[in-house]
């Protein structure tokens, strides 16, 4: 049994030498005891100087030489008494590191009830690379399921999700809110006289001029076809009101350059007001039909609904 055991610990100690993962083993005090290869190659450092050494010193080193771990602190002190509290804190603990040098390594460790520590490393650099590739792409597929493609701005579906989350926080807070039907008035006879791809461009321009007029916090978005919606958060009727006025005056004052000549277009706005207990549906209907009267009385103009009754 006793020399099965040599044998196993002998094959054991063999196999740990020629592996890809590195293991070593601290002493109950954070002394390093033994290492192989793979280990002592993060930290870029020779058995002779690693082994006896604590893990303390081990990682002031590293800060100190920019080799090994990349430690994200401005004081290694600080940085090791939080990691020394870590440490043991578990009987198995797992946990990914980043080197200087950007390799990446899984960490395990392993403790004993007397306190002696197996620390494992695997290098995951490949995976790490997948996993951010992975991640870009998600935040790009993300991004295009909300930006409405034409105009790079949010889609319905993003700008309703907005809106409903701050109708929410607003609610609470008792604040005002506005919200704002846009359109463009006789938008079908752009395409009619200048062609689909100019009506396009009117779309990208009018978009972008009524962005750069908008608080960062203002949420705006294109509902569907010529059509945009604006919410603003903290916002009394008066101030609602200067604020459509002021896009709608500046949108007719605006030459747009469309392939090579200039064209003038207006807006119709509609505004609902809301205070508590606001729905996105009922802000949307009132908004609708103050859009509707603006657009039947001349359009150009900006109406407020008329049964918003607030401050
Ligand atoms: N170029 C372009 N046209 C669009 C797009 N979406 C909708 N339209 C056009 O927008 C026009 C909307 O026309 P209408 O609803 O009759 O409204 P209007 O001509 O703007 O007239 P009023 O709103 O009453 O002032 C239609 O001709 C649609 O084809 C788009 O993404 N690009």
């Amino acid at each position: 049994m006793k020399n099965s055991f040599t044998h196993f610990a002998a094959k054991l100690a063999e196999f740990a030498d020629a592996s890809r993962d590195g293991y070593a083993i601290f002493s109950a005090d954070d002394i390093l005891l033994c290492a192989n290869k793979a280990f002592l190659d993060v930290f870029f450092r020779p058995e002779a100087e690693l082994i006896g050494q604590s893990f303390a010193a081990i990682m002031r080193n590293a800060f100190r030489t920019q080799k090994g771990p990349r430690i994200d602190a401005d004081n290694i002190e600080t940085w090791l008494s939080r990691v020394q509290q870590l440490r043991r804190s578990r009987d198995f603990r797992l946990f990914e590191v980043d080197l200087v040098d950007g390799r990446w390594f899984l960490f395990s460790e392993q403790t004993l009830p007397d306190g002696e520590m197996l620390l494992q490393t695997k290098d995951i650099t490949k995976q790490k690379i997948v996993e951010q590739h992975l991640n870009e792409h998600t935040r790009k597929l993300t991004d295009l399921a909300l930006t409405d493609e034409l105009t790079q701005i949010a889609n319905r579906r993003s700008f309703v999700a907005s809106v409903q989350a701050e109708i929410t926080r607003c609610s609470r807070q008792h604040c005002a809110m506005a919200f704002f039907l846009l359109d463009i008035d006789h938008f079908k006879n752009v395409n009619d006289t200048y062609g689909h791809q100019a009506g396009d461009e009117v779309l990208r321009q009018v978009a972008r001029l009524v962005k750069t007029t908008l608080r960062e916090y203002d949420i705006f978005g294109r509902i569907g076809g010529e059509e945009f919606g604006i919410f603003l958060a903290q916002t009394s009727r008066d101030t609602a009101i200067e604020v459509a006025e002021r896009l709608r005056q500046q949108i007719a004052d605006e030459k747009l350059h469309i392939d090579g000549r200039e064209l003038r277009i207006t807006l119709s706005v509609g505004i609902a007001l809301a205070r508590d207990n606001a729905k996105f549906e009922q802000l949307y209907a009132d908004a609708d039909a103050a859009l509707y009267q603006a657009k039947h009385s001349g359009r150009n103009r900006v109406v407020v609904a008329e049964y918003c009754v607030i401050l």
